[in-house]
Formats: C-alpha cells, structure tokens, sequence
C-alpha cells in the first residue's frame, strides 16, 4: 500500500476575516500552507507573522510557511518564533542558501528551498542532502488561482530522479493550480505533499476537497509504484 499523499491548503484563497472558522473547515489536512508575500520579491503582498501567530493558536496542524520574500535571513527567525513548523526560502531570493538552512535546521524547524517555474532542478545538486523539502513552483509566485505550468511534470521526474541518485527521500511539495484533476498525474511524477488553495476554499465542502485531492495523488502514486 502506497503512502498517503500530504495537502497543506493555502490559507490565501481563506477568509481572513474568517479565518479560524475556516482552518476548522480542513481539520483533516496534513499541513497549513501559509504564503508571505512581501511585495518586493513577488509583486503582491500579503501576511505576516500575525497570521502564523493566529493559525499557531487556531490549530495543532503543522504550519507549512512559504517565504516569497527577499533577503530571507532578515526575517526568517520571526517566522520560526511565530510557531512555523517548517519553512521555505526561495532560491532566487538567497544569497546563502546553506547558511539560510543551516540555520532553520539549527532553530529546530523543518528547512526547504523553493524554485520558481524557469529555475532547473540542478541547482540543488550540492545542498539536496541538507533539505527536509524540496518545493516547485507549478506558477509563478505571488498569486494564488493561477493556471498550472504543465512542464512542472517532467521537472518534478528530473527531481524525483536525482533524489534517487543522491539516496535521499526529502518531501516534494508542488505549488499552484493543483486540484483533484491533476493530483493523480502530479503522485505518479513524485509528489509528496500538494498545495490548493482556490481548490479547496473555493469548494462548497473544504474538507471534501482535500480528501479528494489526497486520494487522487495517492491513487496517481501508488499507480506508479505498482
Ligand atoms: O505560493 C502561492 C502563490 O504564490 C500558492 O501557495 C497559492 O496560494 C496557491 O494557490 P492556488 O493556485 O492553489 O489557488
Ligand atoms: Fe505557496
């Protein structure tokens, strides 16, 4: 039996005026996807960490915390001190990426590097070994309710391959324009953990739509593993 694909919901498509009704809405997701835009790196912005402090006392799922910010050794121990349970710092907005991560790790948070759409998996090569996740892009950051880049497939097999190659199994989360409708070809490529956001609070039933979106990646998975 195949291991159940992870969904962390992107609280940017909740109701912020709402937002502790709706986490209680995915009380079965396996982690909170909180994204934080900084209006420099992406041309939005959003939360800070107001809203990790708020989902940290709202819920006891994990906190998934995407920095879509610049210079992330700036402001990267606020979100730990905020309750992240795990954070993602972009490639492209690193100097240091080992010493970013080194970091996280050291502050006894889970650490991962995310990579925008035209960055190739390569640039991982020499710091695959340190990440707890490996996070792609599946459109371009800053917005949530995009169309997914169908080329993210073939980067996520490149990925799962050089993690085979490296004999190390960190989570592959993909990110943008997943729902239930590509989750199965998304588990079959290599994912790990799905990120939806207008898939699931634009949903008439939130906690439906993860569960449907968890068995469709599952089933896509264990197709391949068969
Ligand atoms: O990081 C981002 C966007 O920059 C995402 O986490 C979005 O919030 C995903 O939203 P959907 O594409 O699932 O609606
Ligand atoms: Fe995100």
């Amino acid at each position: 039996m195949s291991a159940s694909i992870q969904i962390s919901p992107s609280i940017l498509s909740a109701d912020m005026a709402n937002l502790a009704r709706d986490l209680t809405r995915i009380s079965n997701a396996d982690l909170i996807h909180v994204d934080v835009m900084d209006g420099h790196f992406v041309p939005n912005l959003s939360y800070g960490t107001a809203i990790v402090k708020a989902c940290k006392s709202a819920t006891d799922i994990p906190l998934d915390v995407h920095l879509m910010v610049s210079n992330p050794d700036d402001t990267v121990d606020w979100y730990i001190d905020a309750g992240a349970d795990l954070v993602t710092v972009h490639y492209e907005a690193s100097t240091h990426l080992h010493r970013t991560v080194s970091h996280i790790k050291s502050r006894g948070c889970k650490a991962g590097v995310v990579l925008n759409p035209a960055t190739p998996v390569d640039v991982l090569e020499d710091i695959l070994d340190e990440l707890d996740m490996v996070l792609l892009m599946s459109v371009n950051p800053g917005f949530g309710g995009q169309k997914f880049i169908p080329r993210t497939l073939d980067k996520l097999r490149r990925l799962r391959a050089m993690c085979v190659e490296h004999g190390v199994d960190p989570l592959i989360e993909i990110d943008g324009g997943v729902g239930a409708g590509n989750a199965g070809e998304l588990g079959a490529a290599g994912a790990t953990v799905l990120v939806a956001g207008s898939a699931v609070f634009g949903a008439e039933d939130p906690a439906q739509a993860v569960e449907d979106i968890r068995q469709a990646g599952t089933r896509g998975r264990a197709s391949k593993e068969a």
